[in-house]
């Protein structure tokens, strides 16, 4: 599938959220972050909010479950269009029983891990799910640093990905920007999430497009 490019959606202003969507048009997904208070410190929005946006996104959204008992929750996500729902392995009960109901939905059965969460004890699980997500912040907020210390998990993934034969993607998400993007394709990323870098720019489009050549470049 090649680069693809994710714009998060937190930052945007959300009374416009219809024309903050037309912005990035041009990219590969809408990653819109669900966020429920228990599973992170912050508070952002649910199933409601995610419908009205899948109603005028011009690119598939890609949810980021941020919650307790995905296992619950997710498959509605799946159901009312997500194209892509990615749920935390430190919060799922049953994750290989959530990743193939989400796929039965026609949707793409994401696994995301937290900075702190090797991925190895994860590795049995790549037939069954789409995408792993390597966080490179602590989950919660947008706006943060990128953690460096996530390149050698990045690494270890994509030869994991590689040896299984299989076409997982793997996500990085969190302070993703020009500065960092580079280092993140060079280790073996596909899907970059970027979300101040993508809103706080005047020209989105423009970003999109930097961001997309950068990884593109040094991968
Ligand atoms: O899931 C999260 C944060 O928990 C992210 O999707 C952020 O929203 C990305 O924002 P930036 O770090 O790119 O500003
Ligand atoms: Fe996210």
């Amino acid at each position: 599938m090649g680069i693809q490019i994710s714009p998060s959606i937190l930052n945007s202003d959300f009374s416009r959220i219809g024309h903050e969507l037309e912005r990035i048009s041009s990219a590969d997904w809408a990653h819109v972050d669900v966020m429920d208070n228990h599973f992170v410190p912050n508070l952002t929005l649910g199933l409601p909010v995610v419908e009205s946006i899948l109603k005028v996104s011009p690119v598939p959204v890609d949810c980021h479950l941020m919650i307790e008992d995905p296992d619950r929750w997710a498959p509605a996500f799946a159901e009312a269009g997500a194209k892509s729902v990615t749920f935390h392995a430190e919060a799922a009960a049953a994750p290989i029983r959530l990743a193939r109901e989400l796929r039965k939905q026609d949707a793409r059965a994401g696994l995301a891990l937290k900075p702190t969460t090797a991925v190895e004890p994860y590795l049995e699980l790549l037939p069954e799910i789409d995408m792993l997500l390597i966080m490179t912040v602590e989950p919660g907020f947008g706006g943060q640093s990128f953690l460096e210390s996530m390149l050698p998990k990045i690494r270890r993934t994509r030869q994991a990905v590689k040896d299984s034969g299989l076409d997982v993607w793997i996500q990085v998400d969190g302070g993703v920007s020009v500065k960092t993007i580079e280092r993140c394709a060079e280790a073996g990323a596909d899907v970059f999430v970027a979300g101040s870098a993508v809103y706080g720019a005047q020209d989105a489009a423009a970003s999109i497009a930097e961001l997309r050549e950068l990884a593109a470049q040094a991968c």
